[in-house]
């Protein structure tokens, strides 16, 4: 692929901007905001300008509601050779565009599944797509050549393609998107008009759960609007495990021991089947979850302290798979927890307590 246009230059187009032109393709960028081109450009995404002849390939990165309409006009206006949108709902668009008469030979409906509860391009980074899935709905109408274009494009951005049906992948991210997106809303929302002596409790697992819930709520109506039935058929079985949940507590509350022993049963059974739910998610690089150790170290809230410790990290030979920062409410100082492999945690203790960073309960 040679040259490409990114229409939209939010946070999903100039990542892939950012990716492309990294990796030499030439990339134009175009927005209904002019200031977020600019933004973009200024970013290294691409040019902010128009292209002169047709590009290779049309990203669309627009609002789920406007992506119709989007890929339809620039189809008219002949602008590539492909066109890709990369939404984050598959079906109705597909029937949308059918219906708006789309050659649907030279237009491919992706979804990546990276992307941050930020907007806008100042939150784009070229390794957004790293090691995650892609999603690409061909059908049987689909060009090779668009198909080869799509393809290219996932593998310049280092993300991994997942061939799927449109409507099985909506049924798919209604349950690990599109719910999880609801709920951790909901919990958040019980923060709404809680007592401040509560909320200076937050501790890692409400900002695990809640990380989600800062999400722009006019893109999340528009990507609900777009799979309302299989969002509510997912909700409709955890509303049932709820009432469960709270029939069982309730009868934790209750005198009678029978009623106590089988609460807790109930409770136990909802949260066993949540360790295996979990034991199914996709670790790194989509590989099963590795189990890490974690050496939690006391930083100082000042610039350059992640660094340092990454760099004595890196001196030491070991590999931090992961990542997670407690801070510490009221004080200048919090955590870091380092995920590593059990047989680096020695090392990394001892050279990191040689270098004078304090550690926790080691
Ligand atoms: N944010 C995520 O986590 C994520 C992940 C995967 C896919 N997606 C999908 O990617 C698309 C973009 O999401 P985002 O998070 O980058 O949004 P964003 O709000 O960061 O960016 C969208 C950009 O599109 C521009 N825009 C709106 N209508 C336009 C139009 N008609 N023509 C040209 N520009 C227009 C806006 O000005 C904005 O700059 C959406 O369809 C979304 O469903 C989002
Ligand atoms: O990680 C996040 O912040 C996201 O919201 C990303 C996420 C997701 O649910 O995984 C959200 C919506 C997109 O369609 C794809 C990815």
């Amino acid at each position: 692929m040679r040259s490409a246009l990114v229409i939209g230059t939010g946070l999903i187009g100039t990542s892939t901007g950012l990716a492309l032109a990294e990796r030499g393709v030439r990339v134009y960028l175009r927005d209904r905001d002019p200031e977020q081109a600019r933004t973009a450009a200024a970013m290294g995404a691409g040019v902010d300008e128009e292209p002169a002849e047709p590009v290779d390939l049309a990203l669309f990165a627009v609002p789920p509601a406007d992506l119709a309409e989007a890929v339809l006009t620039a189809q008219r206006q002949g602008l590539a050779r492909g066109y890709l949108d990369v939404g984050s709902v598959k079906g109705e668009l597909h029937r949308a565009l059918r219906a708006g008469g789309c050659d649907l030979s030279s237009y491919l409906g992706t979804h990546p599944m990276a992307g941050l509860e930020k907007s806008g391009p100042l939150a784009a980074t070229a390794d957004l797509f790293e090691g995650r899935p892609w999603v690409l709905t061909a059908t049987r109408e689909t060009d090779t050549e668009v198909l080869n274009l799509a393809l290219e494009l996932i593998s310049l951005c280092r993300a991994v393609p997942v061939m799927m049906d449109a409507d099985a992948h909506d049924r798919a991210v209604a349950l690990v998107s599109h719910t999880p997106q609801l709920l951790s809303s909901m919990v958040a929302a019980r923060l709404e008009d809680a007592e401040e002596n509560a909320v200076r409790l937050c501790g890692q697992g409400i900002r695990d759960v809640t990380r989600v819930a800062a999400s722009e709520p006019a893109m999340w109506v528009d990507i609900l609007s777009a799979n309302p039935g299989p969002v509510a058929d997912v909700l409709g079985k955890l509303a049932t495990d709820l009432d469960g949940t709270v029939r069982a507590l309730r009868a934790l509350d209750s005198t009678e021991p029978g009623e106590r022993k089988s609460g807790a049963r109930a409770l136990e059974d909802v949260l066993r089947r949540g360790n295996t739910g979990r034991a199914r998610v996709p670790g790194k690089h989509g590989q099963t979850p590795a189990v890490y150790e974690t050496v939690s170290v006391l930083i100082s809230d000042q610039p350059g302290e992640l660094a340092r410790i990454f760099a004595d990290a890196g001196a030491a030979g070991v590999n931090i798979e992961d990542v997670r920062i407690e801070h510490a409410t009221g004080q200048q100082a919090g955590h870091v927890q380092l995920m590593v492999e059990a047989r680096a945690v020695p090392v990394l203790s001892a050279a990191l307590r040689e270098r004078g960073w304090a550690l926790r309960g080691q």
